[in-house]
């Protein structure tokens, strides 16, 4: 067959579906008319008749459950309906030719972002990219395949592959795929300008990526990736299959993403929604941390305060002091302090309560053997419904809220504190650490290198909150999570997990494999994963990064730009001259660009800068909820996660601790262009 006779296969088959997609649309479109009209007739009945209805509420109850399903019925309608119309303008992207085993001709399947058949039930016309047939489309050239299937392993051979480009229902281009154009159609994917939010990456997901994407049997997969190789396209994907392939049991619902921010959070918003999936919940677990600890102290500091911090006065002593609060080493303090807690913590006093006693023998026996396992400052609880049990059966009555108000202070006046904050004190000075500052609930603040060893510690004492709900969790950039927070995190939750992340942009001062503590952490049942090749940069910015990093091994894309631009300026009014002459947006430009220093008044002082000389900048800082088209100004912390088509990246004090990384993460955030700028003579050499 021809180039031409196949490009026209692939015309003809658009032109055919492109008519069926419309078809099913006007159908849907006319059931959810009809719906509306089911559910308000079903209104008006109940509110005609309901003083009749019968005085049990059967007929309510009915009238109810009728409205809900018809209610269900019509979201998925809707559903479908936003599915098919996207369809409508790029039904698919891909097609396989398959020759079963046994058989003579190929069966041609074609693959979208969704399933597209005639009607419900009928043989697919296109195939969803998450299809296991698709798997073939991301696994394979030509020659001898495979793809497991629900009934096992089917095996054939692949007569052709073919590429496809359609934007609002018309052939942009057909490829018959081989190495070369897959190469060549990636480039141009990548080439395109950056957007304000990650895009899906379904028409050309690489081999090594789809493995990930399809895994299924371990519960803990942990990808290594240098940057830009796509770990958070890779998970968001991951879930959008596993979404699909497991929908009995995994709602979006039972996702949740750990992630670093809100800006982060809603940069990668997209890609669920874009795939037909509901987006997923995301928090940041310093904000976790904090609403746990709302009874314990008034405020927190976050991650990002501790870095300004250690930025502005970097001192050796507290580095080592952080570190060490949130290693297994501190861990295994805490534990230590926990076994001796139990008798400085209680003051037994013999209770007697309307004729009913309890010794103070019986309350020792009942607290250390009795009810040794449960937490410490839930455990008088324990037994204090042990005597109100006893108490109720002698008497044969339930006693009183009065009564049990009375017990409960009763029972908790034995213990000399439960504040959590003061017990973390006793610890931090049998330790000999400096305590925290002994003041009232409101003027409480606990700084960021306690959070979680007091979080901790509050677990330890009173027991966790299981997040029993949550049945998959993603944790982006693990390289900053320390030992005490996955100690946490596998406490908090006993679901699958995909963690990923690049020990390279550590966001402390010294870089820490946490691919060497996970497996003590969450046992064997983890898998690691580690991704060599990156996709973001161009290769000239690529090989910039990895010279400061020291990285090597990382396999780059042949995609070519400007060279990286360093210079040092003698005065910032030199080096804004640069960057406003070198910003280029607007109509043959630039979509996006940052302007990535290293603290936060750095980037404050610039953006004014900037805005005086009449540049349309944006400020972004840690309550920022997004970053818009146009050029961004802002910390190479909250940049992290973020691409951009053009960096400035701004170096900032030689003297500060974290101006590797800074520079490695900034550099790394850049599509097409990156500008290293410095200025003074006491910056950086
Ligand atoms: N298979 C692919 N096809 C097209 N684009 C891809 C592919 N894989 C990754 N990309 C693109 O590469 C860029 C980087 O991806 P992503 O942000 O997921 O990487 P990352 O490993 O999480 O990066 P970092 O750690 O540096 O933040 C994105 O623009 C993404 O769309």
């Amino acid at each position: 067959m021809t180039m031409d006779n196949r490009y026209s296969d692939g015309a003809q088959f658009l032109k055919d579906v492109t008519v069926k997609i419309e078809n099913r649309l006007d159908e849907i479109r006319q059931d959810l008319d009809e719906g509306k009209k089911e559910i308000e007739n079903m209104h008006e009945y109940y509110w005609e008749n309901y003083t009749e209805m019968d005085q049990y509420g059967y007929e309510e109850y009915d009238n109810r459950q009728a409205l809900l399903q018809q209610t269900n019925a019509n979201t998925e309608k809707l559903k479908q309906k936003h599915r098919f119309e996207k369809m409508k303008d790029s039904p698919f992207f891909g097609r396989v030719d398959f020759i079963f085993e046994g058989e003579y001709d190929p069966e041609p399947f074609y693959i979208g972002i969704g399933n597209f058949a005639e009607r419900t039930g009928m043989t697919p016309l296109i195939y969803d990219w998450r299809a296991p047939v698709s798997g073939l489309f991301y696994d394979y050239d030509k020659g001898p395949a495979s793809y497991e299937a629900p009934a096992g392993t089917i095996a054939g051979e692949i007569s052709s592959k073919w590429q496809y480009k359609i934007r609002d229902g018309k052939m942009i281009y057909a490829f018959e795929s081989d190495t070369k154009i897959d190469d060549e159609i990636l480039k141009q994917e990548l080439g395109n300008n950056g957007d304000v939010k990650l895009k899906n990456i379904v028409r050309t997901i690489q081999k090594e990526q789809n493995a990930i994407i399809r895994n299924t049997e371990d519960k803990i997969l942990v990808i290594q990736g240098g940057a830009g190789s796509g770990k958070t396209s890779i998970a968001l994907h991951r879930i959008a299959y596993l979404l699909y392939h497991d929908w009995k049991n995994l709602k979006s619902s039972n996702v949740l993403i750990l992630s670093p921010n809100s800006v982060f959070a809603d940069y990668i918003s997209h890609i669920l929604p874009e795939l037909g999936e509901e987006n997923i919940q995301e928090m940041s677990f310093d904000l976790f941390a904090y609403r746990e600890l709302k009874d314990t102290a008034a405020d927190c500091e976050d991650k990002y305060d501790h870095l300004e911090r250690i930025m502005k006065f970097p001192s050796d002593r507290e580095k080592e002091r952080f570190r060490m609060k949130q290693s297994e080493d501190f861990v295994g303090l805490i534990e230590g302090f926990l076994a001796t807690l139990e008798d400085r913590l209680i003051d037994f006093k013999e209770i007697s309560f309307r004729g009913m006693k309890m010794s103070e023998e019986e309350l020792i026996r009942m607290f250390y053997f009795k009810f040794q396992d449960t937490p410490l400052l839930a455990r008088m609880n324990a037994v204090k419904d042990y005597f109100i049990d006893a108490y109720e059966t002698l008497k044969g009555s339930d006693i009183s809220d009065d009564d049990r108000e009375l017990l409960n202070s009763k029972f908790d006046s034995m213990y000399v504190t439960k504040d959590i904050y003061t017990i973390y004190n006793w610890m931090l000075e049998d330790y000999g650490y400096d305590q925290l500052s002994d003041v009232p609930y409101e003027r409480r603040k606990i700084q960021y290198e306690d959070v979680y060893p007091v979080l901790y510690l509050k677990y330890r004492l009173l027991g966790k909150s299981s997040q029993k709900n949550i049945k998959h969790l993603v944790i982006d950039e693990m390289q900053d999570y320390s030992y005490m927070q996955y100690v946490i995190l596998e406490n908090l939750f006993q679901c699958r997990m995909t963690i990923l992340g690049d020990y390279a942009q550590t966001l402390d001062t010294k870089q820490q494999d946490v691919l060497k503590f996970l497996p003590k952490i969450f046992g064997k049942d983890i898998r690691k994963v580690i991704l060599n090749k990156s996709y973001r940069n161009t290769y000239e910015i690529a090989q910039y990064a990895a010279q400061i990093s020291g990285i090597t091994g990382l396999e780059l894309l042949e995609r070519h730009g400007r060279p990286v631009d360093v210079r040092k300026f003698d005065t910032e009014d030199e080096m804004l001259d640069a960057i406003v002459s070198n910003v280029n947006f607007g109509k043959d430009g630039y979509e996006t660009g940052a302007v990535i220093t290293m603290t936060e008044d750095e980037a404050y002082d610039l953006y004014r800068l900037l805005k005086k000389r009449g540049v349309d900048a944006a400020y972004v800082d840690r309550d920022s909820s997004a970053f818009k088209r146009g050029l961004t100004v802002t910390t190479f912390y909250l940049a992290k996660g973020l691409e951009f088509d053009q960096v400035f990246t701004i170096r900032g004090a030689k003297e500060n601790p974290l101006a590797d990384q800074a520079e490695y993460i900034s550099a790394t955030r850049a599509l097409q262009e990156l500008y290293v700028y410095e200025t003074g003579s006491d910056s950086k050499a």
